[in-house]
Order: structure tokens, then C-alpha cells, then sequence
């Protein structure tokens, strides 16, 4: 056998090259091919499979719900429905059932439990107050924060946020900043609370008197309640609304567009797109600029916060605590950061000032402005509360330990979280398979509580259950308190929750001795705002005049 010639050599390298070419092509089409298949059996697992086979699961249990649809899931049916409420209701009708319609709906049609899907996620309905405390309390160790509304919290807040943190990383940072809502702290507040409510009394004033008219002035709640309460929660968690390099309400600004952006993606399609939050859409870049600045401000302000410390224990090393780190909520975690009492880095410290800011500032505005609302919608029990107020505070400066007094106003307060709960519902994610009450829950399923329907429920509350009567709460009868749950319950509850009842009573002590209120003839009522929360629609306009003497 002889040597290949020059030019059949020549050739047979060219076959090989071929060849390589042809395998290689073959190799890549061929993987590509597998690729596709597991991608596209993993996408039918997760879109179609898993979320049938769970609804099977469920229904086996004899739990009920809408039809079964593929992919979509409700989300057709649900957004149609939301559709078809108008944007104005009756003063008497129950606003929070605009909210969160389906919620009130598949709970009259298929019972307390039932199921749904969302997107591809199944979610279970828990509207009786029993299961509900059991996954919150009870079970709350086979349940982690909803995934979900971490998915948007985590972008806004940061991964290290005590909103969404789990296990051991929440408990230290609950160790840490629980203190700052305790009795002592919230005393050292007081005064900052005093001082914006007299600058919201002194504006208004200031209204009644440049107003000629008759009724006295007409005041837009929704814009002054917040600005009050934001001033509040700013000096309390930073000690100053100003800061180094920045002002900390450009901060909350820059933090409240990105949850409006972010938040509606939590109940729209968005959900079927899992990755769209990180594609370079012209909003999604808007929110990364804005998280950036945020993060830039906060940090120089952090340093500049912890530079001060050093040189004052430096120049001083017997100063007090209070002197070094001063009494609010950033000196407490600087401190937990600067002795070495924590794991807590830089970055999550400030993920912690920007959760306060979240976290805070809806549900006490709304707390607010609906109490105000219904109490100007309701002038037997404006005056009933004012005569309380005069009695139990006077004309003087309150003290922390007055507003324990004020008993009509605590029935007050609970009657509007009962009917208008600023945080409507909550979710929880199912870790493993477990049982609450004789309910088999899956792992992965997604959990709701409904509080807005269990508030209203008639079974719990009565016949009146939609309407407004606090004289409800002056009942012994302790079955109301279990299944009310403003604040949630269990280890997650609500840390601010002592923070913000001080806060409305001072704050309505201080109106309401002063003002009186009626809602102002061109007031429409229309609570609920981008599908989330009971937002007043088009603002809450009121009249307001002094208190005859
Ligand atoms: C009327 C006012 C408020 C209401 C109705 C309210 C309601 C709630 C609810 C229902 C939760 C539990 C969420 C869940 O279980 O998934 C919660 C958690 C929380 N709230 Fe509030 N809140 C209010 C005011 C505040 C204030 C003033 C602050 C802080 C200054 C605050 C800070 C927090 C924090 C940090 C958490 C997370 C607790 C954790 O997960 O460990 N809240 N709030």
C-alpha cells in the first residue's frame, strides 16, 4: 500500500476537517436538541404538571375552587372580575371587598379553604380564623415568607431585609432591632411624634384662618397624614430628616416609585415571565438607577454616622450609650455592628433603614386616614371620641402613659383596621408537607390569609359585619380579638405595631381636641389603588373647622 499523494492527502485532510465540521454540527444540534427537550419537559413540569397534580390534591380533599386552567392559571377570570368593580362605592358598602375581590368571592362560593392558581403557583385560601393562626403561630415553622412578594421586596429593600430574611439571619436581626419598639425606645420618641403633630396642627390652622369661607378650610388628608407620619418614622429610625449628601424623603421617594413600579408585577402576567424582571427594559433601568442612588446616600450616611461614633467614644470613653449612638433605630443596629454584637454587615444595616421606610409608611397612612375618614363620615362618634380626648388628655401636653387611657379610641382604631386592614392579606409559602387542621398542605403551595374577609366575616362579626360600629369592641366576648389581625401573628408580627397605635392616638388626640371634621361635598369614596391596597382612589378631602369653645 502506498503513501497518499499530495493531492489525495490534501483530501483526505479536507475529509477529516469535514468531518470534524459535520460532528461537531451534529454534536451541537444534538445537544441543542436535548436541550429544548428538557427545557421544554422541565417548563411542562413546572407549568402544567406540578400545578394539575397539586390541584388534584387538593380537590381530593374535597377543597374547591375555579376551574382548572393551564399555564394562565385564575389570573383571566381575576382580572375580569376586578375589572367589573366600579371605581366609586357607597359610604355604607364594604370598600375593602373592592380590594382583593376574588379573595371575598371564592371564599363565599367554594368555603373558608380553597384553591386557585396563579400564573403556575397553587394557592390555598385560608379564610377561617383558626387555620389562619395555625400556619401563622402554631404551624408558622413549616412556613416561610411568600417568595413571591420577597421577589419585589428583596429588590427594593435589599436581600438582608428583615422582611424577607428566614431562620437564623431573621432571628438575629429581630433580636436587634425588637428592642427599638419596646416600651423604653418608644417613650425616647414621643417627642418627635409631639412635634410633627403640632407642625400638622399649626399648618392647618394657619388654613382655617387664611380661609374665608365659612365651614373653615378644606384639607386633602391623603397628602398631610403621610407627610406627617413620614417625618415621624424618618426621625425615628435616622434621628434626622436631613442627612449628609442627601435628604432621607428623596430617599423614601426613590423607594416608594420602585414598589410602585415593582409592585403591581406581583399579580399581573409579569409572573409568567420569570426572568423579564432583569431584562434592560426602560423601567426595569429606571429602578436600578434609583437603587443605586439610594444605596450610594444611604451608605455615605452610614460612614459618616459611624465616623462620628469613633471620634466621640475616642475623644470621650465615658460617654453614655444614648450620647454615642443616640436613641433611634440606626444607632441601635450601629451599635450591634460597631461592639461586634452581630453578623449584621454594612449592607444589611441599611437594607434595615430602607424596611422601616416600607414598612412603615402604607399601613400607617392608611390607618390614619381612614380613621379620620369614617370618624368624619360618623359625627356621633367623632364627638364621643372628642369628649374622651378632652377628658383623658386636656388641653396639655399628653405623656406616653395618658394614651393607654383613651379606651373609645383603641375600639375606634380597631373597628377601621377591622373594616379598612391596611395590609389586606398575607402569604406564606409551605416548606414541607404538613397537616393544619385536617388540611393535607403541600410543599410549594402558596398560602393566603385573607384578613380583609375574615375581618368581615358574618359568621364571626354578625349580620352588621360591613358596617362601621366600634361600640362592638367594648364586648368582653374575646372571639372577636382572636380572629381579628391587623398586625398578623406569631413570630412575624408586625414590629411597629406598638409604634403605630402611639402614633394615631397622639396624632388624633391632638386633631381632634382641636378640629372638627365632615367630608367635603366633592369627597368620592373609592378606596383601592393599583389592585394591592385600600388607597383612597381619588384622595380624601375634608372639611375641617376649629371646635367651638
Ligand atoms: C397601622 C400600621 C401597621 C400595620 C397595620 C402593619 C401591619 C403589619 C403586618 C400585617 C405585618 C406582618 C406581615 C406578615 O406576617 O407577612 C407587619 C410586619 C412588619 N411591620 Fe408592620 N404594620 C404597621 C406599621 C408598622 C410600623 C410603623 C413599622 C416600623 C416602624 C412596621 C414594621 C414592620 C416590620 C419590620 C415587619 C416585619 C416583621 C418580621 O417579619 O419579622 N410596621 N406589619
Amino acid at each position: 500500500m502506498g503513501l497518499p499523494n499530495a493531492s489525495s492527502a490534501s483530501n483526505w485532510v479536507d475529509d477529516v476537517r469535514m468531518t470534524d465540521v459535520g460532528d461537531w454540527r451534529f454534536v451541537l444540534v444534538t445537544a441543542c436538541t436535548v436541550l429544548s427537550v428538557l427545557l421544554l419537559v422541565h417548563a411542562l413540569y413546572v407549568r402544567l404538571w406540578k400545578p394539575y397534580t397539586t390541584r388534584r390534591f387538593y380537590e381530593k380533599q374535597g377543597i374547591k375552587g375555579p376551574v382548572f386552567r393551564p399555564f394562565v392559571g385564575n389570573l383571566p377570570e381575576i382580572r375580569a372580575l376586578k375589572a367589573s368593580v366600579p371605581d366609586v362605592c357607597g359610604i355604607s358598602e364594604p370598600a375593602a371587598r373592592r380590594v382583593g375581590l376574588e379573595l371575598f368571592l371564592f371564599t363565599e362560593k367554594y368555603g373558608k379553604v380553597s384553591v386557585y392558581e396563579q400564573g403556575s403557583t397553587t394557592r390555598l385560601i385560608i379564610s377561617d380564623p383558626k387555620l389562619a393562626k395555625e400556619v401563622l403561630v402554631a404551624k408558622g415553622g413549616h412556613y416561610h415568607k411568600s417568595a413571591l412578594s420577597g421577589e419585589v421586596l428583596r429588590r427594593v429593600t435589599g436581600e438582608g431585609s428583615i422582611l424577607v430574611t428566614e431562620e437564623g439571619q431573621w432571628k438575629e436581626q429581630n433580636h436587634i432591632m425588637s428592642p427599638a419598639f419596646r416600651h423604653n425606645f418608644l417613650t425616647d420618641q414621643f417627642h418627635y411624634i409631639l412635634e410633627s403633630a403640632n407642625e400638622l396642627v399649626t399648618k392647618w390652622q394657619t388654613m382655617i384662618n387664611n380661609s374665608d369661607e365659612k365651614y373653615g378650610a378644606e384639607v386633602a388628608i391623603d397628602l398631610d397624614l403621610p407627610e406627617t407620619l413620614l417625618e415621624i418614622i424618618i426621625k425615628t429610625t435616622f434621628g434626622s430628616t436631613t442627612v449628609e449628601g442627601g435628604d432621607i424623603r428623596a430617599i423614601h421617594k426613590a423607594v416608594k416609585f420602585m414598589m410602585r413600579i415593582l409592585g403591581p408585577r406581583l399579580s399581573g402576567y409579569g409572573r409568567l415571565f420569570p426572568g423579564y424582571g432583569f431584562l434592560p427594559t426602560p423601567t426595569n433601568i429606571k429602578v436600578w438607577i434609583e437603587s443605586r442612588n439610594v444605596e450610594k446616600v444611604l451608605m455615605n450616611f452610614a460612614s459618616a454616622r459611624l465616623k462620628q461614633v469613633r471620634e466621640t467614644k475616642r475623644k470621650n470613653p465615658k460617654a453614655t450609650r444614648n450620647s454615642i449612638y443616640g436613641t433611634n433605630l440606626l444607632g441601635m443596629m450601629l451599635e450591634a455592628y460597631e461592639e461586634g454584637n452581630s453578623n449584621m454587615t454594612k449592607s444589611q444595616l441599611l437594607d434595615q433603614c430602607k424596611t422601616m421606610l416600607i414598612a412603615s409608611d402604607n399601613p400607617t397612612s392608611l390607618l390614619m386616614i381612614w380613621t379620620l375618614t369614617l370618624l368624619a363620615m360618623h359625627p356621633d362618634w367623632q364627638e364621643r371620641l372628642r369628649s374622651e380626648v378632652q377628658d383623658v388628655v386636656g388641653e396639655g401636653t399628653p405623656q406616653p402613659d395618658t394614651l393607654s387611657h383613651l379606651k373609645l379610641m383603641d375600639m375606634v382604631l380597631n373597628e377601621t383596621m377591622r373594616l379598612m386592614p391596611p395590609v389586606r392579606v398575607l402569604n406564606r409559602d409551605a416548606i414541607d408537607d404538613h397537616q393544619i387542621g385536617s388540611v393535607n398542605v403541600a410543599a410549594g403551595t402558596s398560602v393566603l390569609i385573607p384578613l380583609a374577609v375574615i375581618h368581615q366575616s358574618k359568621d364571626i362579626w354578625g349580620e352588621d359585619a360591613h358596617l362601621y360600629n366600634p361600640e362592638r369592641w367594648s364586648k368582653s366576648d374575646s372571639h372577636h380579638f382572636s380572629s381579628f389581625m391587623p398586625f398578623g401573628a406569631g413570630n412575624r408580627i408586625c414590629l411597629g405595631r406598638n409604634l403605630a397605635r402611639m402614633e394615631a392616638k397622639l396624632i388624633l388626640s391632638f386633631l381632634l381636641r382641636r378640629f372638627t371634621f365632615s367630608v367635603a361635598p366633592g369627597y368620592r369614596h373609592a378606596p383601592g389603588f393599583g389592585d394591592l391596597i385600600l388607597w383612597p382612589k381619588y384622595g380624601v378631602q375634608l372639611r375641617i373647622k376649629n371646635v367651638a369653645t
